[in-house]
């Protein structure tokens, strides 16, 4: 069955091909995020199931098995009234993303999907002056190859869930927010960032010897146009808010204090639209995108393995994990 094609519900496709999982499997897994209480049963469920030969048990929610942090590192309001759900990041002291943190993402993710009554979405952060530092480069560095192969699934499947969110989706940048930090602002229809010129966003990685995956480029080039996304990626630019304003990797500047409130109100204007015109909009603007990088999810899974456990990347990741540690001391 190819429920992909025939379905115009972008997030209900995203979970289907993620997940390869059986349809009534899907269904359960609704079901079991709307009512927590039942999710182990459910997860033991999956783990045994398998579709056209393949284990199809969501790598997130095996990871989160195995995730064994106590401390949420997320808060999420969900205001019933108004349909809009405020997510702020908590995982000091940088909201790095890290495999825990992108698991609870991902299920907290889903399960407001998954509640009809949730329309919108605002991400935002709970630590100071940092909206997120990025991937955790803890995750990257010295693990064994398996280990590498669960980081990045859980990159993935983020980065799909957020960017084919049926949700209307706002990013409050209230502090820096280098690397995967942009990528994930950049995922949302809409970003807001504080005016504080101590504060940057934009694409570092090439200078501490990083490739971003194809999908970044892809989907940054759709913000910010082929140009922007080329100086940006290959010389590893960050911007200040004003700049980044000038290039388009931001829609708004607001003061500091403003973010949040500001969100809200634009998220109003979102809102008034009727749902099901503005969801097929997006999924007409980010569906070709999403096709390219489903076709080649493995590829990149392989190709980020392998990248990451050259020598010559460690060593790079070693000395800027020193530096950044040093700053301090
Ligand atoms: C949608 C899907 C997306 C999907 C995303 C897919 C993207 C693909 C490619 C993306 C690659 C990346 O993101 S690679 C990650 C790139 N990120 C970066 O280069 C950011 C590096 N960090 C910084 O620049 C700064 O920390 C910054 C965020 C501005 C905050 O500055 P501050 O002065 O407030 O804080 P610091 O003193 O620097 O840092 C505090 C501590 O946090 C640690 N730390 C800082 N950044 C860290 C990091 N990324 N990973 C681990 N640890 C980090 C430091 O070592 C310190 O550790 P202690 O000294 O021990 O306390």
């Amino acid at each position: 069955m190819d429920a992909y094609k025939s379905s115009v519900d972008f997030a209900e496709a995203t979970a289907f091909l993620s997940h390869a999982c059986y349809e009534q499997d899907k269904m359960a897994l609704r079901a079991t995020l709307k009512n927590k209480s039942i999710l182990s049963g459910l997860l033991s469920r999956l783990s045994s199931c398998s579709s056209h030969g393949r284990v199809c048990v969501s790598p997130v929610l095996v990871a989160q098995r195995r995730n064994n942090s106590t401390s949420p590192k997320l808060k999420v309001d969900f205001n019933q009234s108004t349909g809009v759900a405020v997510m702020h990041m908590q995982n000091p002291p940088v909201n790095s993303l890290s495999l825990g943190f992108l698991t609870e993402f991902c299920i907290a993710v889903e399960k407001l999907e998954m509640d009809k009554s949730c329309r919108g979405l605002i991400l935002t952060s709970s630590q100071p002056k940092v909206f997120s530092a990025g991937l955790d480069i803890m995750d990257m560095y010295g693990k064994k190859l398996e280990q590498y192969e669960e980081f990045w699934r859980a990159v993935q499947e983020m980065w799909l869930k957020l960017y084919s969110s049926n949700m209307v989706t706002i990013a409050a940048i209230n502090g820096s927010s280098p690397a995967g930090g942009c990528l994930m602002s950049l995922s949302c229809d809409y970003r807001i960032m504080a005016d504080n010129p101590r504060y940057s966003i934009g694409f570092n990685e090439t200078q501490f010897g990083i490739v971003v995956p194809v999908w970044c480029k892809e989907a940054m080039t759709t913000i910010v146009g082929h140009r922007n996304t080329e100086l940006t990626l290959e010389l590893g630019l960050l911007y200040n808010p004003s700049d980044a304003l000038k290039i388009g990797l931001v829609d708004q500047l607001v003061p500091e204090d403003q973010v949040l409130a500001t969100a809200t109100k634009t998220m109003t204007k979102w809102l008034a639209i009727p749902d099901h015109a503005r969801r097929i909009t997006k999924s007409m603007m980010r569906k070709p995108t999403i096709d390219k990088i489903m076709s080649i999810r493995e590829a990149d899974m392989q190709q980020y393995i392998s990248f990451i456990s050259k020598d010559s990347t460690q060593k790079m990741l070693g000395t800027y994990l020193e530096m950044l540690k040093k700053k301090r001391g």
